[in-house]
C-alpha cells in the first residue's frame, strides 16, 4: 500500500474513534430515520447518453495541494448539475482534501442528482454518517480493506440502500472485488506512489470487467479527447475532479469535457482573416480565481499528433488552428506543471514585426520570462494565453493582445496576418510549447520595449539576422530559415 494511503488510514482511525466518543453509533443510527430517500446512483449513470459523469467537489488533494481557493461546494455542485453531471462526488475528508461532511449534507439538499460520499471508509460508523447526511452512495477502496472487511462494508451499505462504488488500483484486487457482484466498479488511474495518472490503466482493466457492471474510470481525466478514448474503450462512467475544479468557469468546463458546448465560430473571429487591423485595446479583466498560480491555455499533445505532427514550421494553419483552439480541447492548467509535462502543448502567439522588409529583433534579458531562453536573441513577441484572458470572446486574440501590450509599446499602425505554426520537439522548451506565428506589417518602425526582458532592440533584414543565426532562440531560427526567406 502507498505511504499516503497508510497515512490517511491512520488519521481516519483516530477520527472515527473521536467521532464515536462524541456521538454513539446507536444515536447516529437514529438519525437515519430523518435521512432523505436514497437516489439511484447506478441508474443515474446508466441513464447517461454517453459516458456518465460523476463530478467531484474537491477543494484540495495530497497530489495537487490547494486546487480551488474560491470554494463554494453548493454553488459548484449546482453548476455541475445544471451543466450535465449525472452524479456528484463530495469529498468529506478534512485533513488531506479540505472537505467536510457538512459539505455533503448541504450539497445533497441543493441538487436533484445522486451524491456519493468520497471518503476513506474503514468502518460501518462512517457509512451510517454518510446516509444520515443524505449520501446515495459511498466509496470503498479495495487497497484499504481486507476482503472480509470489504465484504462487510459493501453488504452494510447495500442494506442501507446505497450501492457503493468499489475502487481499486492494483489489478490483483480485481477478482476479489468482482466476487462481491457489485454493480459499480471504479478503476483509479492514479498511482498513489508516484501520483501520476494514466488512462491506459483503465483501458487495460476494462477488458476484465463484465459489461453489465458499470465501469467507472477515475482520476486524471482532463479533456474531451480523453472522454472519446473512454467511449472507445467501452467505459460507462468517469469520476472527474481536479481538471474541472481548476477552471475559471466550471460550467463551461463541464460542457467542454462532455462535448456539449458548441465550439466558437472561428470563422467569425478575426483570427483567420488576412491583413486585418486589430481591434482597439481594452483593459483586460483580472479574475480573482487562481491568482496564486498562473494557469495557461494548453492542448493535449496527442491531439496535435492526431492532426499531423511536424518539426519546424508549417503554413497549414487550417489543419491545426481551428481544432486546437476549439474550447472542447483546450484547458487552463498550472504553468509550473505544464513547463515539465510534454503530454500538453502550451499555445503561444509568436508575433513578428516587419517594417519595409526589416524585422524587429531583441535580446531576452531581465529576471522575468522563460529562464531557459535567457540571453537568447529573438524576433518573436508573445507569450502564454492565460486564464485571465478567458473572459474574452476570442480568448486567443485577447491573450495575444495582452502579451504584446505588456512587452512593447507598439506605436505604429499595422496590418496583421496569421502565417503558420512552429513546433520544435528538439529542445526542452519547444517540447511543451506550440507557436502560432503572426506577421505584423508596420507603417513605421516604432516598437519600444516596455519590459526589462526586451533588450538590445532594432530592425534588420532577414539576411542580416541569418548571419548571426546561432545567437537566436530556436523558434526565431526556424522562422528565419523557413518563413522569412
Ligand atoms: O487526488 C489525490 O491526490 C489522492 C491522493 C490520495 C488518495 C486519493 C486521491 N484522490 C482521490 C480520487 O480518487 C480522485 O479525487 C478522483 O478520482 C478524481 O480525480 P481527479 O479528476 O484527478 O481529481
Amino acid at each position: 500500500m502507498s505511504n499516503v494511503l497508510e497515512k490517511i488510514m491512520q488519521t481516519k482511525r483516530g477520527e472515527i474513534d473521536r467521532a464515536r466518543q462524541q456521538t454513539s453509533e446507536e444515536s447516529l443510527r437514529e438519525q437515519l430515520n430523518s435521512a432523505p430517500p436514497v437516489r439511484d446512483f447506478v441508474q443515474a449513470l446508466r441513464n447517461a447518453s454517453n459516458v456518465g459523469l460523476i463530478a467531484e467537489v474537491k477543494k484540495a488533494s495530497p497530489s495537487a495541494g490547494l486546487i480551488r481557493a474560491d470554494f463554494d461546494p453548493v454553488q459548484i455542485a449546482q453548476t455541475y448539475e445544471s451543466n450535465g453531471a449525472n452524479c456528484l462526488s463530495v469529498l468529506t475528508d478534512e485533513q488531506y482534501f479540505q472537505g467536510h461532511l457538512d459539505f455533503l449534507k448541504a450539497v445533497r439538499q441543493a441538487v436533484q442528482i445522486p451524491v456519493l460520499r468520497k471518503e476513506f471508509i474503514l468502518d460501518r460508523y462512517q457509512i451510517i454518517e454518510a446516509r444520515a447526511a443524505g449520501a446515495d452512495s459511498i466509496l470503498l477502496i479495495a487497497e484499504c480493506l481486507p476482503q472480509e472487511q470489504l465484504a462487510d462494508l459493501y453488504g452494510y451499505s447495500v442494506e442501507l440502500g446505497m450501492e457503493p462504488l468499489i475502487e481499486l488500483y492494483e489489478p490483483e484486487n480485481l477478482d476479489r472485488v468482482l466476487s462481491l457482484n457489485p454493480k459499480l466498479v471504479g478503476v483509479n488511474n492514479r498511482n498513489l506512489k508516484t501520483f501520476k495518472t494514466d488512462l491506459e490503466h483503465s483501458f487495460r482493466l476494462r477488458k476484465q470487467v463484465p459489461t453489465d457492471v458499470v465501469f467507472v474510470s477515475e482520476s486524471g481525466i482532463k479533456t474531451h479527447s480523453d472522454v472519446q478514448r473512454l467511449v472507445e474503450a467501452n467505459v460507462q462512467a468517469m469520476l472527474v475532479g481536479e481538471s474541472l475544479m481548476r477552471q475559471p468557469d466550471i460550467g463551461v468546463a463541464v460542457q467542454q469535457l462532455l462535448g456539449t458546448k458548441s465550439p466558437i465560430s472561428l470563422k467569425s473571429s478575426i483570427l483567420f482573416t488576412s491583413h486585418i487591423l486589430l481591434s482597439p485595446l481594452q483593459e483586460p479583466l483580472v479574475t480573482e480565481t487562481h491568482q496564486d498560480v498562473e494557469h495557461v491555455l494548453v492542448v493535449p499533445t496527442l491531439l496535435f499528433h492526431e492532426l499531423g505532427h511536424f518539426q519546424g514550421f508549417s503554413d497549414d494553419m487550417d489543419r491545426y488552428l481551428k481544432t486546437l483552439l476549439d474550447p472542447m480541447h483546450t484547458s487552463y492548467l498550472p504553468r509550473n506543471e505544464m513547463e515539465e509535462d510534454p503530454s500538453y502543448k502550451q499555445l503561444i502567439p509568436y508575433c513578428i514585426f516587419r517594417h519595409e522588409g526589416k524585422i524587429f529583433y531583441y535580446r531576452r534579458g531581465g529576471t522575468s520570462g522563460e529562464s531557459r531562453l535567457k540571453k537568447k536573441r529573438s524576433i518573436g513577441i508573445g507569450g502564454h494565453i492565460s486564464s485571465i484572458d478567458s473572459h474574452a470572446e476570442s480568448v486567443y486574440r485577447e491573450g495575444m493582445r495582452r502579451e504584446i501590450e505588456e512587452e512593447v509599446d507598439l506605436a505604429s499602425a499595422y496590418t496583421e496576418e496569421c502565417v503558420g505554426m512552429i513546433n520544435d520537439d528538439e529542445t526542452e522548451v519547444g517540447r511543451v510549447h506550440l507557436g502560432v506565428v503572426h506577421v505584423f506589417e508596420l507603417e513605421s518602425a516604432k516598437v519600444h520595449p516596455r519590459e526589462e526582458s526586451i533588450q538590445e532592440t532594432g530592425f534588420a533584414t532577414p539576411d542580416e539576422l541569418r548571419q548571426e543565426l546561432d545567437d537566436f532562440e530556436t523558434w526565431s531560427q526556424i522562422c528565419l530559415k523557413e518563413l522569412l526567406v
